[in-house]
């Protein structure tokens, strides 16, 4: 009996799928690779606080040496009182603020070469730019981008040779957000010394990986912190709505994507199922270790761009909403 073209084509589809889930294994880069922490030197700026906090927690918790840096010497001596409380380990506590390049130098050489270093530090004032002083501006970059650079000029070199001799990977992983993935309202300084350090981490990774280094790059959502605290007191009200799009998570979830994710050599950490879907629709030209992570962004990148475009529909229409309601406010209490 001849065997009818439509068989043929049902089996077409398999062998063409597994043809090309098998492409994608051969030219995805870096290659994949598995980061040990258990017994390595894990260095998290930003640890005494939130999300920073609950790294140091969490690393911890998996066997890793722990050391924190921050300014406060205060809250860095709360932070090891309960980091030795709930995991006893003795973390190793550094006070210096990341703007010093020579106080994050002596810091980085004072704790010893570094396996695992998360650039985790970050400071966060939303306001719309035409209010926002430019001294906040400059405060922003300086903390979260040039404090990153700091750290990495510091520590890279001991990493270096640190991954050689142990013959094990070690990570450099930076924590951004998904105000890094699409710029929003209030955050024109915070989005763009977020957007900045992909950049910084896509063209770092191609020069650090010949050194069995690397580079992780963390997109939380709005998460339950101390500094997100104080931040929702004073954040535009279309900021909060617009980031709220995202949910909020807590930052020992964020911990424990963050370590998932470095230990598993990724380049792009998303932290909830939004962001995962953020992180398709904005994977452009990033690197990418996993062929099935790369088969959903080649297969969803079409729909998600269709997503994104209502995402923006829908902020758009927030915006007009909302000027439209305060001039209408404005008009009725006579102030136009
Ligand atoms: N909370 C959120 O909604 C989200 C946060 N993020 C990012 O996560 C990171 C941590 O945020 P979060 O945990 O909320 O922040 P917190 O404000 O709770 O903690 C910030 C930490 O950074 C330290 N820090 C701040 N400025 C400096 C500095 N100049 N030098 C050294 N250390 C500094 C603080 O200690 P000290 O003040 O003593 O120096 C503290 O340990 C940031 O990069 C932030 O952008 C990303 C997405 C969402
Ligand atoms: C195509 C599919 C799209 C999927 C959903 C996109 C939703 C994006 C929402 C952006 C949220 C920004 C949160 C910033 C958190 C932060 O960094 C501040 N709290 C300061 O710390």
């Amino acid at each position: 009996m001849a065997t009818s073209p439509y068989y043929l084509l049902l089996l077409l589809i398999p062998i063409l799928l597994l043809s090309f889930l098998i492409l994608l294994y051969v030219i995805v880069r870096p290659r994949s690779a598995r980061i040990p922490i258990k017994g390595r030197h894990v260095f998290i700026t930003g640890g005494s606080s939130g999300i920073g906090l609950a790294l140091a927690h969490q690393a911890a918790a998996e066997g890793a040496r722990v050391s924190i840096l921050a300014r406060s010497s205060k809250r860095l001596e709360e932070a090891r009182d309960s980091i030795r409380l709930a995991t006893g380990v003795e973390a190793a506590v550094f006070s210096a603020d990341v703007r010093d390049a020579e106080a994050v130098a002596r810091a980085v050489n004072e704790a010893g070469p570094i396996d695992v270093l998360v650039c985790n530090q970050g400071v966060f004032t939303p306001l719309e730019l035409e209010k926002q002083d430019l001294k906040e501006v400059k405060f922003m970059i300086d903390v979260n981008l040039m404090g990153t650079f700091h750290l990495i000029k510091a520590a890279l070199p001991a990493m270096k040779v640190r991954a050689k001799d142990t013959g094990f990977p070690a990570s450099i992983a930076i924590m951004s957000s998904q105000a890094g993935q699409v710029g929003i309202y209030g955050y024109t300084a915070y989005s763009a010394s977020k957007f900045a350090l992909r950049g910084l981490s896509e063209a770092l990774q191609q020069e650090v990986i010949a050194d069995n280094i690397y580079v992780s790059l963390i997109f939380p959502p709005d998460t339950e912190t101390p500094g997100f605290a104080q931040e929702h007191e004073t954040r535009p009200e279309l900021t909060s709505i617009i980031a709220g799009s995202s949910g909020g998570i807590k930052a020992e979830d964020v911990a424990k994507a963050s370590l998932s994710g470095i230990k598993s050599g990724r380049f792009i950490i998303p932290c909830n199922l939004d962001g995962a879907l953020l992180a398709i629709a904005t994977s452009g030209l990033a690197p990418q270790s996993s062929c099935i992570t790369a088969f959903i962004e080649v297969a969803g990148a079409g729909f998600l761009r269709l997503a994104a475009l209502f995402y923006q529909w829908h902020w758009y229409s927030i915006i007009e909403k909302w000027h439209a309601e305060s001039s209408l406010r404005n008009r009725a209490s006579g102030r136009l």
